[in-house]
């Protein structure tokens, strides 16, 4: 379990990206936070592996304040995942999937069978593992990005933005290859994204970001449908335009809930 205690960043500049946020992310499964740009998400996922530390306020796992943790250490123990995917450039397929654990000390021969067992996992051709990043099409490399952030075994799945800037047809591929595999792996995924269709489709909990920093709600896809806490809430996720008339359907033993034009809402906790 994650949680945030009363946690506020302001940067040096004076900017407040984070304004008193309390939240629990339940473990195993999906927490995404949603808002449009500069409402604090990125920030707010930084401050779990200590990229960003907060100017006042606790961020804790599993009841350990990370403040007390070395920041390398514990990020060597959480995947994290971002938008173009961040492999190195110079490395192959094979060699950026087990770059973590070979610092980490792996054995080279260890770390390679398990990255391809990775690249198994995450949907990718093992033909493909002596490539370069740049032969590989965005959707590839993003699925690189993934099997990477898993290659160390985390507990926890940070993904910033991962699927921005895919087209809109591989990007649908991916979102329902991270359902397939979070139903596999049951890890405690924190997602940012800008988009509410993502957000509701992928999010057992969905956090609403507002602009300066906080929330405006946090629930289940549903729940916010539903009963959205304000008014920008309910602008924000368009239950104002009257096309969000839930109806449930089932898909591949997934419970999905279809909004009024038929489009992917959220998928109901079995
Ligand atoms: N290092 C920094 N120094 C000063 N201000 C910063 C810094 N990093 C972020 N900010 C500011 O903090 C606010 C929140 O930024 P953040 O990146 O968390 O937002 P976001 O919701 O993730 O936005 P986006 O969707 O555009 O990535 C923004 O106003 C941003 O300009």
């Amino acid at each position: 379990m994650i949680e945030f205690r009363g946690v506020s960043k302001t940067f040096p500049d004076g900017t407040r990206a984070v304004v008193d946020v309390d939240i629990v992310i339940p473990p195993r499964k999906t927490t995404v936070f949603v808002g449009s740009s500069g409402s604090g998400k990125t920030t707010l996922l930084r401050m779990i592996n200590r990229m960003v530390d907060p100017t006042s306020g606790q961020v804790l796992i599993d009841g350990t304040d990370v403040a007390t943790r070395e920041p390398v250490a514990l990020r060597r123990g959480i995947g994290y995942v971002m938008q173009n995917s961040g492999l190195l450039p110079h490395r192959t397929v094979i060699d950026n999937v087990a770059t973590v654990p070979l610092l980490r000390g792996a054995r080279k021969r260890d770390a390679h069978a398990h990255a391809l067992e990775l690249l198994d996992t995450v949907g990718l051709d093992r033909s493909l593992a002596d490539r370069y990043p740049s032969q590989l099409s965005g959707g590839q490399q993003q699925r690189v990005g993934v099997a990477r952030g898993l290659a160390v075994d985390p507990n926890i799945l940070l993904m910033d933005e991962p699927f921005g800037a895919v087209d809109p047809i591989v990007r649908a591929e991916l979102q329902q290859e991270l359902l397939r595999l979070q139903g596999e792996l049951g890890k405690t995924v924190v997602f940012v994204t800008h988009d509410i269709d993502e957000a509701f489709l992928l999010g057992d909990q969905v956090v609403i970001m507002q602009h300066g920093g906080k929330i405006s709600q946090a629930a289940s896809p549903t729940e916010i449908l539903a009963n959205p806490a304000d008014d920008f809430v309910a602008e924000f996720v368009g239950a104002d335009r009257g096309k969000r008339a839930l109806h449930i359907t089932e898909v591949g033993g997934r419970r999905i809930v279809l909004d009024g034009d038929g489009r992917a809402a959220g998928v109901l906790a079995s």
